[in-house]
């Protein structure tokens, strides 16, 4: 077997441990990016071993495949508004305030939906990913309405960035899975995300952001060691964009 890096054996570390947090018959909100499939894939050996009932709401294409091959069944979100427990990585996450950017694979309106309907959402990340400001290794993506999308491109630039839009890999533009644009905003450190957030929400054209304000209530980072630890639990919230 090929050697792990040391970001593949953080990844697998967190996910053994998200996988360990689920019990039988719950409805889970089901996040998307590597370390959420190999998440799914040690919650699959669990429902093989142990014969785990559960139900889940996917937040991309690819989870809903794979969940599904997992043994979990796939329900709506409208029919189970309030899940159990919710597991999704992240682009960068701040400790202490657990803000956190989200959406570099693009599924980030689904992954806040789901974020916002879940009692208890487990963040799981390697510990490359802790930032003490947002904006400090990843950009804020952007998810915008395919039309006139150059001008709230426009708009987004005056908030002090520098707006991308995303490329698919044969150079056509990235298209969500609701069919829409993201446009990578790369912007300084930001210092007060609620602000930037607020201004990003309120352009005409903007479907969401990939800012996430508290909503994660649990941290689990993985070391490249192969051992996990928690951050220390979130004792203010803000506002969470509901
Ligand atoms: O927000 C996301 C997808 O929209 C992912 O959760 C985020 O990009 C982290 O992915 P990975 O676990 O592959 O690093």
């Amino acid at each position: 077997m090929a050697s792990r890096s040391p970001q593949d054996t953080a990844k697998h570390a967190v996910a053994e441990k998200a996988a360990a947090m689920v019990e039988d018959k719950m409805v889970l909100g089901l996040g998307s990016g590597s370390t959420m499939r190999l998440t799914l894939l040690s919650i699959g050996r669990r429902i093989q071993a142990e014969g785990l009932s559960l139900k889940g709401v996917p937040t991309s294409e690819a989870t809903a495949v794979l969940a599904r091959e997992q043994g979990i069944e796939l329900v709506e979100l409208d029919a189970r508004p309030e899940l159990d427990l919710a597991f999704d990585g992240a682009d960068e996450v701040v400790p202490g305030s657990f803000a956190l950017t989200k959406g570099l694979g693009g599924a980030l309106l689904r992954e806040k939906l789901v974020a916002i309907a879940a009692s208890w959402l487990v963040i799981l990340v390697d510990d490359g990913k802790l930032v003490d400001q947002l904006g400090s290794r990843s950009p804020i993506p952007v998810e915008v309405v395919p039309f006139a999308h150059k001008t709230t491109a426009r708009r987004l630039a005056k908030l002090g960035g520098e707006p991308v839009l995303r490329l698919a890999s044969d150079g056509t533009p990235f298209r969500s899975d609701g069919g829409n644009l993201i446009y990578d905003l790369k912007m300084p450190p930001i210092g007060a995300p609620e602000g930037l957030a607020a201004a990003i929400k309120g352009i005409t054209g903007v479907v969401e952001h990939g800012i996430f304000l508290g909503m994660a209530k649990d941290v689990i980072v993985g070391n490249a060691d192969g051992t996990t630890r928690r951050l220390p639990a979130v004792l203010s919230r803000v506002d969470n964009g509901t």
